[in-house]
């Protein structure tokens, strides 16, 4: 494999993308999207690209599925983008109906953590962590509970434990972004340049938490625009923030409030110990309902499954169903209409996530 430039590894740059990129045959040059604008992608090869204090790579996204945190390479004439290198992660969320055909938008790609956060000081919210959890599983990016606010109680163990018996071996850290308790453990998980992103309910903390992690220095640097000779790009709201030291952070509004979407696995590894418990059940179409023998009862019965969980999990099947069909319906309806045109949806369309 031809050698890259190490600014890459700087920017996320892995042994997955370039094999990714060696598939392809080596072609260009690789460069990470760090903003999208409507219908331009603003890329970066060097640090001092993703901060803004040297031009940046400009690119049109002419049928190009991209999104913030992509690997992409740009065409030979240097217009447009050109492939879009496989994702190691891909935040998606339901498009609005859009004419006749709907499907999934990326938000976000190749997070390598999604932090799921949590405030302390109001009660704990297991089933939003779930949901959170089955989101956080299916994108395939690494997920960690964040509990913060950690200044505003005397205890955080009741709210710890609450939401550790749904976390299912992912990690659960003690923060405050105020106090500043915990930032270096949530900092160690860029180590080695990778992409983090927060997610959560609105004021449990995310924006505090980022803030704590971004070195006010980089995070002027950022945020200054470049003289853009190409025309007005409105920013759509999408950024890959450097942080001080190593990392990146993905924090744009349309992945913090990421509806349910989903594809692959998610349930099944959100909620292992139903799963687990559904294998042990004597008949193989047990409804878990009133079947003898069943294994998920028995745990309900003897205290070891709480029957809310149960619950959750029978919501987002009959979600995740609902998803499919709407799905189906909608290429149905896209297959009828070859050659049609869409335009990607704005982030003004996708609703909130429900609590
Ligand atoms: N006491 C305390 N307050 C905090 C802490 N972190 C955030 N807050 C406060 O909680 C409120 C919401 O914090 P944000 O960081 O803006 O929350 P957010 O999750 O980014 O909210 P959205 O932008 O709506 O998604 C603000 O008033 C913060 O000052 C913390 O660790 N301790
Ligand atoms: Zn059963």
């Amino acid at each position: 494999m031809t050698e890259t430039p190490t600014s890459l590894d700087r920017l996320g740059w892995s042994d997955a993308f370039a094999s990714a990129w060696h598939e392809l045959g080596e072609p260009g040059e690789p460069a990470r999207v760090t903003r999208l604008d409507r219908g331009w992608s603003t890329a970066a090869r060097s640090l001092e690209q993703a901060l803004g204090t040297a031009e940046p790579v400009r690119l049109r996204n002419i049928g190009a599925d991209v999104a913030v945190g992509d690997w992409i390479i740009p065409s030979d004439d240097g217009e447009r983008v050109e492939h879009v290198l496989e994702r190691t992660s891909a935040f998606t969320r339901r498009a609005s109906f859009d004419g006749m055909r709907a499907v999934s938008h990326t938000l976000a790609a190749n997070i390598d953590v999604v932090f799921l956060v949590h405030a302390l000081g109001s009660p704990p919210s297991p089933r939003r962590l779930e949901r959170e959890l089955v989101l956080a599983f299916d994108s395939g990016a690494e997920p960690v509970v964040i509990l913060t606010k950690t200044d505003l109680v005397d205890d955080p163990e009741p709210a710890r434990a609450a939401l550790a018996e749904v976390a299912l071996g992912v990690p659960v850290l003690l923060a405050s972004g105020i106090s500043g308790e915990g930032i270096d453990a949530v900092r160690s998980y860029a180590d080695g340049n990778r992409t983090l992103a927060f997610l959560g309910a609105s004021g449990v903390g995310k924006s505090t938490l980022v803030n704590g992690l971004v070195g006010s220095e980089l995070l002027a640097t950022s945020a200054v625009r470049d003289g853009d000779q190409r025309g007005r790009h409105t920013t759509v709201a999408a950024e890959l923030v450097a942080l001080d030291g190593e990392g990146w952070v993905i924090d744009t509004p349309g992945v913090r409030a990421v509806s349910l979407w989903l594809s692959g696995d998610g349930i099944e590894r959100a909620f292992a110990d139903v799963f687990d418990l559904m294998d042990g059940c004597r008949f193989r179409d047990c409804k878990h309902d009133q079947e003898p023998g069943c294994a998920v009862q028995a745990a309900i019965a003897s205290g070891d499954l709480d029957p809310v969980r149960l619950d959750a999990l029978e919501k987002l099947i009959e979600e995740e169903a609902a998803l499919e069909e709407e799905q189906r319906a909608r290429e149905k309806a896209a297959d009828r209409r070859v050659g049609g045109k869409t335009r990607p949806p704005e982030a003004s369309e996708y609703d909130g996530m429900r609590d």
